[in-house]
C-alpha cells in the first residue's frame, strides 16, 4: 500500500538525508573516538615501560614520572569518552525530533487506510529503536570495532608470531560476529513482529473492555492474548539463546584469546625473543582490541533490531511521502458539486459508491438518505477528501477537494462523524479542534449554536472539564452535542452530519435542526446523512441512495411524495399477498 500521489516526486533515502545533517556530530565523534583509541594505547605502554624500564633500572623518579603522565592520559580519556557518548546521545535525539512530526504526520495519514490502521503503528517505535541505539555504548563501541586492525597489526611490532595470533583469533571473533548477524536477525525480527502482535491485540482488548466484560469475553480474550504473549515470548527467548550463546562463546574465546597470547609470549620470553614487558602489553592490547568486537556481538539484539528499524522506516517513509504544499486557496463558498462520483474505499476492490451526482447551493441543506450499508458514509467521506474519488470529480466553491491543504479544508467543513471521538483535553479545547490557541468566544458560540453550552456549564469544572477522550464521563449524547460544538467551531461553511441524531434527545434535535437553520441564513450548506425523518426537517434537498447509487435527488417534498407513493404502491402488493 503507498500513499503516493501522482505529482509527488519519490522520495528516495530521506532517511539518509537526515543523517547526513548530523553528519558534523558523527565526525566529531568520530574524531574523539580517534583520540580515546590512542589514548587506550595508555594501558599496554605503561606496562612496557614499568616491566622494561623501571623494573631494570629500579628507578622510582621514572615510576612517578610515569604514573603521573598515565594518571593525566586516563583522565584525558575520560573526559573525551565522555564527551563522544553525549555527542553521538544529540546526534540520536536531533535525528528523532528531525523525523518526529513527519512520521507522526505519515503515521496519520497511513491510518486513515483501514487496513494500514489494523497493522500495529511501528514507525515512531522504529524511530525510538533507531535513537536508542545511538544514546548506547554499543554504536560507540561499532566506532571503535576500525581500530581493531590497528591494535592488532601494533601486536606485530612485539613479535609477529603474536600479531598473527591475534589476528587469527580477531579473524575468528570477525566470524562468530557475522554468524551471529546470519543466524539471529530472522529470530530477532520474528520476535519484535510477535510482541507487536501481542501488544496491538491488548491495546484493542484494553479499549473493549466494557464489551469483553459484559459479554463474558474475559477468558477468551486472555486465552487468546496469552498465545500471542507466549508466542512472542518463546521467539524472544528463542532470539535472546542465540545471542546469548554467540556472547557467551565470544567471551570466553577473547578471555582464552588474551591467555593463549600470555602462554605464546612467555614462550618467546623463555627463549630470549622477547621482553616480558612485550609479553604484558601484548596482552593487554589484545583484550583492547578485541573489547569493541565483544561488546557488538553481546548487544548485537539492539544493532539488529536499529537495523531493521531503519530498513522499514525507509519504507514507511519512502511510501509515505510528505504532503504537497499547495497555494493557499481564499474562504470558499459554499458551493459544492459533485459529477460523475465513483468511490472505492481504501483497500476495497468494488466501489461502493457509483456515478453519483449532486450540487448543493449556498444556504441550502442537503438530506442523503438510504438504508444501513447503502453508501451514505461512503459519500460523506469522499465529501471532506478523507476517500479521493476512483472516478469523477468533487468541487468545493470550483477547486476539486485535493486543491485545498487539507487542514484548511477541515477548517473550512464541519464534520460530525457516525462515532464520536473525543480527546484527551478539555472540553473547550475539544471543541477548538484542540487548537494551541483556542478561541474562547468561538468555543462559547459554537456550543451554544449545538445546545451544548448548559450542559457544559453543568459539568464540574465548565468548559474546563477535562474529558479522557471516549472513556470520559459524559453520555452518547452529551458527546453528540459537544462533537456537533466542534464541527461548527470556525464558522465552517460546509457542515456534514453523518447520522447527527442518532444519540440526541428530542431537545438536541431540535438544537440541531436550529443551529442548520441559522447556518442556512448565513449563507452556509449543510448535508444531513440518515434514516431518521426527525433529522430533515431542515433540509432543502433530498437525495436517496441504495446500494451505493443516487436512486432519487431533487426537492425533499417531491422526492419524499415519490417515496410515499412507492410505499403505497408496496403496501397495496402486500394486502393482495396477504388475501
Ligand atoms: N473501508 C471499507 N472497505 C470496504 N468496504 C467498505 C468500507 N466502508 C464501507 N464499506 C462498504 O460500503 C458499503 C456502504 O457502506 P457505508 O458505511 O457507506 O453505508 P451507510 O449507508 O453509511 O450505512 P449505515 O447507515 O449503516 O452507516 C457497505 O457495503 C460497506 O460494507
Amino acid at each position: 500500500m503507498s500513499l503516493k500521489n501522482r505529482n509527488t516526486p519519490p522520495q528516495r533515502h530521506e532517511l539518509r538525508k537526515v543523517q547526513n545533517q548530523g553528519n558534523n556530530f558523527l565526525a566529531l565523534a568520530f574524531l574523539f573516538s580517534v583520540f580515546v583509541n590512542l589514548l587506550m594505547l595508555t594501558g599496554p605502554l605503561f606496562m612496557l615501560q614499568v616491566y622494561d624500564r623501571v623494573l631494570g633500572s629500579r628507578s622510582v623518579e621514572t615510576l612517578s614520572a610515569l604514573f603521573l603522565l598515565v594518571a593525566l592520559l586516563y583522565a584525558l580519556m575520560a573526559m573525551l569518552d565522555y564527551a563522544r557518548g553525549r555527542i553521538v546521545a544529540r546526534f540520536g535525539a536531533r535525528f528523532q525530533t528531525s523525523l518526529d512530526e513527519r512520521v507522526f504526520d505519515g503515521t496519520m495519514r497511513r491510518a486513515l487506510f483501514p487496513q494500514a490502521r489494523s497493522a500495529p503503528a511501528t514507525a515512531l517505535r522504529d524511530l525510538e529503536s533507531i535513537r536508542s541505539l545511538c544514546a548506547s555504548p554499543v554504536l560507540l563501541a561499532v566506532m571503535d570495532i576500525p581500530w581493531t586492525p590497528v591494535f592488532l597489526a601494533a601486536i606485530f611490532l612485539f613479535h609477529p608470531l603474536l600479531g598473527w595470533l591475534a589476528i587469527a583469533g580477531g579473524a575468528l571473533l570477525v566470524a562468530i560476529a557475522l554468524l551471529n548477524q546470519a543466524l539471529t536477525h530472522r529470530k530477532v525480527a520474528d520476535a519484535q513482529v510477535a510482541s507487536a502482535k501481542a501488544n496491538a491485540f491488548s491495546e484493542h482488548a484494553r479499549q473493549a473492555a466494557e464489551v469483553v466484560r459484559s459479554q463474558g469475553m474475559q477468558e477468551d480474550v486472555s486465552k487468546r492474548w496469552m498465545s500471542q504473549r507466549t508466542e512472542a515470548l518463546s521467539q524472544s527467548i528463542s532470539a535472546s539463546d542465540w545471542t546469548g550463546s554467540f556472547t557467551s562463546l565470544t567471551k570466553s574465546l577473547r578471555l582464552f584469546l588474551q591467555s593463549a597470547m600470555l602462554a605464546l609470549g612467555a614462550l618467546l620470553v623463555l627463549r630470549n625473543e622477547m621482553t616480558p614487558g612485550a609479553m604484558i602489553a601484548g596482552t593487554i592490547l589484545l583484550g583492547r582490541a578485541l573489547a569493541p568486537v565483544e561488546m557488538a556481538v553481546g548487544q548485537w539484539a539492539m544493532i539488529e533490531r536499529a537495523r531493521t528499524a531503519w530498513i522499514s522506516l525507509n519504507k514507511f517513509l519512502d511510501s509515505t511521502p510528505p504532503e504537497e504544499t499547495r497555494t493557499k486557496l481564499p474562504v470558499p463558498k459554499a458551493h459544492l458539486v459533485a459529477k460523475g462520483l465513483t468511490v472505492i474505499p481504501p483497500g476495497a476492490k468494488t466501489p461502493t459508491l457509483r456515478n453519483a451526482a449532486l450540487e448543493l447551493q449556498p444556504g441550502r441543506a442537503l438530506g442523503v438518505i438510504g438504508k444501513s450499508g447503502s453508501g451514505k458514509t461512503t459519500l460523506a467521506k469522499a465529501l471532506l477528501g478523507l476517500w479521493s474519488p476512483a472516478a469523477g470529480e468533487i468541487r468545493l466553491a470550483g477547486a476539486t477537494l485535493d486543491q485545498y491543504d487539507p487542514d484548511d479544508l477541515g477548517q473550512h467543513i464541519g464534520y460530525l462523524p457516525q462515532q464520536v471521538t473525543l480527546f484527551n483535553g478539555t472540553v473547550a479545547e475539544n471543541i477548538a479542534r484542540m487548537s494551541q490557541s483556542p478561541d474562547a468566544e468561538a468555543v462559547v458560540a459554537a456550543a451554544k449554536s449545538a445546545n451544548a453550552h448548559e450542559l457544559i456549564l453543568g459539568l464540574e469544572k465548565g468548559y474546563d472539564t477535562f474529558l479522557e477522550g471516549n472513556d470520559s464521563q459524559l453520555s452518547g449524547g452529551q458527546k453528540q452535542r459537544i462533537a456537533l460544538a466542534r464541527a461548527l467551531y470556525g464558522n465552517p461553511v460546509l457542515l456534514i452530519l453523518d447520522e447527527p441524531n442518532s444519540a440526541l434527545d428530542a431537545d438536541g434535535t431540535l438544537a440541531l435542526n436550529n443551529a442548520v437553520r441559522e447556518l442556512k441564513t448565513a449563507g452556509k450548506s449543510t448535508i444531513i446523512m440518515t434514516h431518521r425523518p426527525q433529522a430533515i426537517s431542515e433540509c432543502d434537498d433530498l437525495v436517496v441512495v441504495e446500494k451505493g447509487q443516487i436512486v432519487k435527488s431533487g426537492g425533499r417534498d417531491e422526492v419524499l411524495n415519490t417515496m410515499v407513493q412507492n410505499a403505497n404502491v408496496i403496501k397495496r402488493h402486500l394486502n393482495k399477498v396477504g388475501e
